[in-house]
């Protein structure tokens, strides 16, 4: 498979905080790859590396083969990228659909009856379809998650950034979005996520990408990693020698 996302020496840090040290990494067209690391080790800064929220300090970003290191973040939205925010960022103020209709027609470019319909599949597709008509500051966590989902569907990504989705989730709801992220999997999006609930995310992703103090320490099968004894150590907090 072709590398959808090719991220060669990316560098970008804040002050004496270094966010991304020289990483390196690439994503297959239709691969689901998960991101592990402690907290603040630059795993939310690589997201909006990826998006241009963020500009890098060096390094590049190439996105089907094309270089968008310095491309605007509006732009790369409409090359494909879309990503869900950590903390739902919902418009509070519109509705379900009207959320997910910025992301039809600002990120995919469609209008119209083209945009509605699209728009009613991804919310049939995310469980929202039911709660279409209601305010987005209205709903519960799991369907501002979902909507944060749904909105970046919305936009026809190629590569979906999905960061701490399962997050603050209970198991039944944890089960329900999982069943729907290997759907969106299924139907051929490239995805990235980051996630802090590990079964969540071994449940969908081929590999696992390592990041501590922004720096990659570890990638590859899933279990290879799990089992590394680095990883424990670092990520779990468990010594190797005890
Ligand atoms: N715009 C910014 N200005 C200054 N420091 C920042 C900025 N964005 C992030 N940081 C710092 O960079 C470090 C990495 O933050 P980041 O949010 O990328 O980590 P993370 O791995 O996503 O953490 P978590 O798992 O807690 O979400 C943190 O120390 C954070 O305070």
């Amino acid at each position: 498979m072709s590398a959808l996302l090719s991220i060669s020496g990316l560098k970008k840090s804040f002050g004496a905080v270094v966010v991304a040290d020289d990483t390196s990494f690439d994503v297959a067209q239709g691969e689901a790859v998960g991101i592990l690391g402690p907290n603040g080790a630059g795993k939310t800064s690589l997201f909006n590396l990826i998006t241009g929220a963020l500009g890098p300090d060096a390094g590049q970003i190439a996105f089907a083969g094309q270089d968008i290191s310095t491309t605007s973040a509006a732009r790369r939205c409409k090359l494909g990228i879309a990503r869900s925010f950590q903390v739902p960022q919902p418009f509070g103020g519109m509705t379900v659909f009207e959320n997910a209709l910025v992301g039809a027609t600002q990120g995919a470019g469609l209008h119209g009856h083209e945009a509605e319909a699209h728009v009613l599949a991804v919310l049939e597709d995310t469980g929202l379809l039911p709660k279409a008509n209601i305010r987005a500051g209205a709903l519960s966590l799991l369907d501002r998650k979902r909507l944060e989902m749904a909105r970046a569907l919305a936009a026809k990504p190629k590569l979906l950034l999905l960061d701490e989705i399962a997050g603050g989730l209970t198991d039944a709801e944890c089960i329900a979005l999982i069943d729907t992220i290997k759907r969106v999997h299924a139907g051929g999006t490239t995805i990235i996520w980051i996630e802090h609930v590990v079964h969540a995310l071994l449940a969908v992703v081929e590999r696992l990408i390592v990041i501590d103090f922004g720096k990659k320490i570890a990638e590859g099968p899933p279990k290879t990693i799990m089992d590394s004894p680095e990883v424990k150590e670092i990520y779990l907090g468990v010594d190797p020698d005890v």
